[in-house]
């Protein structure tokens, strides 16, 4: 089986390297200075579940076009336009894709561009990120990618992936209702990433704090509500089981979306609170703190976007 990974960075570049290193025919999709970083350093994951140093086979955009059995897309959402006409080279009759990144707007852009047929679910936890010389670094043991058909059950495909991804360093796991899991990562990675952005803390000093449970819990309660608007196939307890989740979290956990603030990156605040938002707008569901969430969100862009400038 021959699996295309759009983007080697902190998801791509560990369960790509994950499957790479069991032996699966893996190729990297990668733009052109994080090729020169891949051919000079070879591709080393540094982590908690044992390490990694591989030579992987890489490709740039327009190179080697032929259609891969799996194209798994790991790319951060402010990037995914020009991704999809990156993939679209790559992507044959039978060509599954199986996306890794947060949220749930980018399942619709992609079926749009290459048919509902084509697209999987997919979501990942882990805990990763590139140091300075591009090396993936993974601290905390969670190495799960969900992955599974949209709509939901086993087919025999899903079935050829588990194949593929038996024996590999990492969990790769199979689920016949994905869309659930996806809306449920979805519900918590905004909580997350919206509480530990706007406190700019990890979970510990959140939870430790006079108001912090009361406001998490405030805030996934606001996204359950404009989730069961536009009625996605969220548990009845989705709230408790996903406060209870942040809150027992280890002290120093942050949202990968706080990580990349402290770094000066951009954030996926479109994708995940923006898309939020506009759906709470249409549906009429009062999301106060969502508001405040994103707000301090595109302030933290205005403030980029002027130093950038001077
Ligand atoms: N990191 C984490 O802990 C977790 C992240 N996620 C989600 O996973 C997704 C990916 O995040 P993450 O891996 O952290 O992001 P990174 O920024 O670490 O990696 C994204 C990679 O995509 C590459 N890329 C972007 N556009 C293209 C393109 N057109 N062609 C080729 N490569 C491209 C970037 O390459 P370049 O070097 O050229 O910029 C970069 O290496 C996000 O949605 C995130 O929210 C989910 C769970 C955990
Ligand atoms: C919460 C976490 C680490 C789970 O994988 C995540 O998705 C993120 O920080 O982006």
């Amino acid at each position: 089986m021959k699996v295309l990974v759009l983007g080697a960075g902190a998801v791509g570049g560990y369960f790509g390297g994950r499957l790479a290193e069991k032996g699966a025919d893996v190729t990297f999709l990668v733009r052109e200075k994080r090729r020169i970083q891949l051919e000079e350093r070879g591709l080393r994951i540094a982590s908690v579940n044992g390490d990694a140093h591989l030579q992987p086979k890489l490709l740039t955009a327009g190179e080697g076009k032929e259609a891969y059995d799996l194209v798994m897309l790991a790319t951060k959402a402010y990037h995914l336009n020009a991704a999809v006409e990156t993939i679209a080279d790559y992507i044959g009759t039978h060509t599954m894709i199986l996306p890794m990144l947060n949220g749930i707007a980018h399942i619709d852009s992609l079926k749009q561009r290459f048919g509902a047929e084509r697209v999987l679910g997919g979501l990942c936890f882990i805990e990763s990120t590139l140091n300075s010389e591009g090396d993936v670094i993974q601290t905390s043991k969670n190495h799960n990618l969900v992955y599974g058909e949209w709509e939901g059950g086993r087919s025999e495909r899903v079935t050829v992936l588990e194949e593929l991804f038996a024996g590999a360093n990492a969990n790769f796991v199979m689920s016949e209702f994905i869309q659930r899991e996806m809306w449920h990562k979805y519900l918590f990675i905004t909580t997350l990433s919206g509480m530990t952005t706007l406190m700019n803390a990890a979970v510990g000093p959140i939870r430790d704090s006079a108001y912090g449970k009361e406001l998490t819990r405030q805030l996934a309660e606001e996204v359950a509500a404009i989730m069961r608007a536009v009625g996605a196939p969220i548990a009845d307890h989705v709230v408790d089981m996903q406060t209870e989740v942040f809150l027992n979290q280890g002290y120093k956990m942050k949202a990968s979306m706080l990580r990349d603030m402290e770094k000066g990156l951009p954030v996926e605040a479109e994708h995940l609170q923006g898309h939020l938002l506009r759906l709470a707008d249409a549906n009429g569901v009062q999301v106060p703190l969502l508001r405040i969430v994103y707000n301090n969100l595109k302030v933290y862009e205005i403030k980029r976007a002027a130093s950038i400038e001077v």
